[in-house]
């Protein structure tokens, strides 16, 4: 085992090269200036046509918790950092200002999902924890969410932890498939510790231990109230659902039979004939769990066949989002205070136009129509305009100008909400229940166009004219600036 401290913190859970830009930063005496990074991805996860960000309470945990414990000091004097850095760091706690979306929130590719005000050494530190927490549970998140949109109102359980990336990730992956659309987890420690509906039903070493179906249903139902019995361990149509249905009648009401599962098969073919046996025998209320290398396409082409499938188990390709292994989420400054105590706004330059990015400290604001509440795009501006204050508003393409539109009897909804002020946690956590609702509120929202599985219409996600001026400008003085350097 490797050695876990007593006073083991999360303050360590950063990349070295920022602890060693922050001790550049104290001992030149930058370190107290005042920064603003900002959060964004640049391509949407599994070419969907939204994200649903995730992970804010446990960044908000992981802010409210940030000191180094004295074996972290320690650690990090082993390393030869300056004793005067090291006091430093002993009393340092988070003091800055936070905005950031909302979980469940629906978030796109190129804006700002969290941003971060505050001492640049401050703002430095936490980076790498900020994206590690974000980048994984919004991606998975949005593949629930995928995956949910497929199934419609059916159940959808979440099978994964034996498949996760590990325990931590299987606990917040949970936490994160519930918000993008899961209803239940077979994971218990995830229930328990996030007041989850923990939902099973057995595996095949159970009748594999008996050698038989029958024997092992007979065994769970003496056992057991509520029974699922898993019937494809042998032959599902000529053992499995047989030998349950003999089982339900022998114990009628002593227990109650909710169904069968499958986990193998065409389980569109199977689906099928399991129903037809269910029914001829009268019971037509028990249900059909399925699983077995689910996720949106195979659901799809389940659903399209007419399967007979009721309750959907999804491990592996869930929890692991298989088809897309990280967000990309950065983590970006956007503005610093110079010599003279003013802000001014940073921009990264790059040679691709949609790598630029977008200088300053920014809102995001959600434009609907009034008269059908649909939204039309996201508009960021400075974080000092007042979109909501006009009657019209322009939107257009930052890249392909050409693409505009004007928008009157508009609401405009601020996305980014104060999280900490100054170090104070200001923002009442909600429920995951609450958090659930509000992703799919938030999905009525959106036309049905950006929310197809396959090729959604991409999201408008625009910026004020004031801002793109902004960076149009920044753009040339930094040319400019950059063609004159002499570095002889
Ligand atoms: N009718 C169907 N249409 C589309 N996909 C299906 C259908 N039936 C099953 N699948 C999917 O096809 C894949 C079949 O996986 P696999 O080859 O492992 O078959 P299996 O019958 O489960 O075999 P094994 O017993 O080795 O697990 C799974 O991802 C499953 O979800
Ligand atoms: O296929 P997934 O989407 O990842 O869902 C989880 C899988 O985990 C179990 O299989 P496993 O072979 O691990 O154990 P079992 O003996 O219980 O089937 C279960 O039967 C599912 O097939
Ligand atoms: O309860 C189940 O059926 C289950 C749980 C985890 C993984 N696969 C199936």
């Amino acid at each position: 085992m490797p050695h876990l401290y007593q006073d083991d913190s999360l303050a360590l859970h950063t990349d070295l090269y920022q602890i060693n830009m922050m001790q550049t930063y104290f001992e030149l005496g930058r370190h107290q200036r005042n920064a603003v990074f900002e959060v964004f991805f640049r391509d949407m996860p599994f070419d969907n046509g939204y994200a649903v960000f995730a992970g804010l309470e446990r960044m908000v945990d992981y802010l409210k918790n940030l000191a180094f414990s004295e074996t972290d000091i320690a650690y990090l004097r082993e390393l030869s950092y300056p004793d005067a850095f090291l006091d430093y760091l002993k009393n340092l706690r988070f003091t800055g200002t936070v905005r950031a979306m909302q979980e469940g929130q629906l978030v796109f590719a190129n804006e700002p999902i969290v941003q971060i005000e505050g001492s640049l050494a401050e703002c430095q530190l936490v980076e790498t924890a900020i994206l590690n927490i974000i980048n994984f549970q919004t991606l998975i998140a949005t593949k629930a969410a995928r995956i949910k949109s497929v199934i419609g109102d059916d159940p959808l359980l979440e099978f994964g932890t034996r498949r996760a990336q590990e325990m931590d990730a299987a606990i917040w992956g949970t936490r994160a498939a519930i918000i993008g659309g899961a209803d239940a987890t077979s994971n218990v420690r995830a229930a328990k510790i996030f007041g989850l509906k923990a939902s099973g039903t057995h595996a095949h070493s159970l009748v594999q231990s008996y050698g038989n179906d029958y024997e092992a249903f007979k065994a769970y139902a003496s056992t057991h109230h509520d029974c699922v019995f898993l019937v494809d361990t042998y032959d599902t149509l000529h053992f499995g659902v047989p030998a349950a249905i003999k089982v339900a009648r022998e114990f009628g009401d002593k227990i109650d039979f909710q169904g069968v599962r499958i986990d193998s098969g065409d389980m569109a073919y199977i689906s099928k004939k399991v129903r037809q046996q269910l029914d001829d025998a009268g019971f037509m209320d028990a249900k059909i769990y399925a699983s077995n290398d689910l996720d949106e396409s195979t659901i799809l082409s389940l659903k399209m066949q007419k399967a007979k499938i009721d309750v959907w188990g999804v491990g592996t390709k869930l929890i692991t989002a298989y088809d897309q292994p990280a967000l990309g989420a950065v983590y970006k400054l956007v503005s610093i205070e110079d010599n003279n105590g003013i802000m001014q706004d940073t921009i990264k330059l790059s040679s691709n136009a949609e790598k630029v990015s977008t200088p300053g400290k920014k809102q995001v604001w959600r434009i609907t129509k009034k008269a059908d509440g649909k939204s039309e795009g996201d508009y960021v501006a400075f974080s000092d305009e007042n979109p909501d204050l006009d009657e019209e508003i322009y939107m257009f393409h930052p890249l392909y100008t050409y693409i505009n539109k004007n928008i009157r009897e508009f609401n405009a909804k601020a996305l980014l909400k104060p999280i900490f002020v100054k170090g104070k946690l200001t923002y009442k956590l909600p429920t995951l229940q609450e958090i659930k609702d509000f992703a799919r509120e938030n999905l009525n929202e959106l036309w049905d166009e950006y929310k197809r599985d396959l090729n959604p219409q991409p999201y408008p996600v625009d910026l004020s004219q004031k801002l793109w001026d902004h960076k149009m400008g920044l753009i040339s003085e930094l040319r400019q600036a950059v063609s004159k350097i002499k570095l002889d």
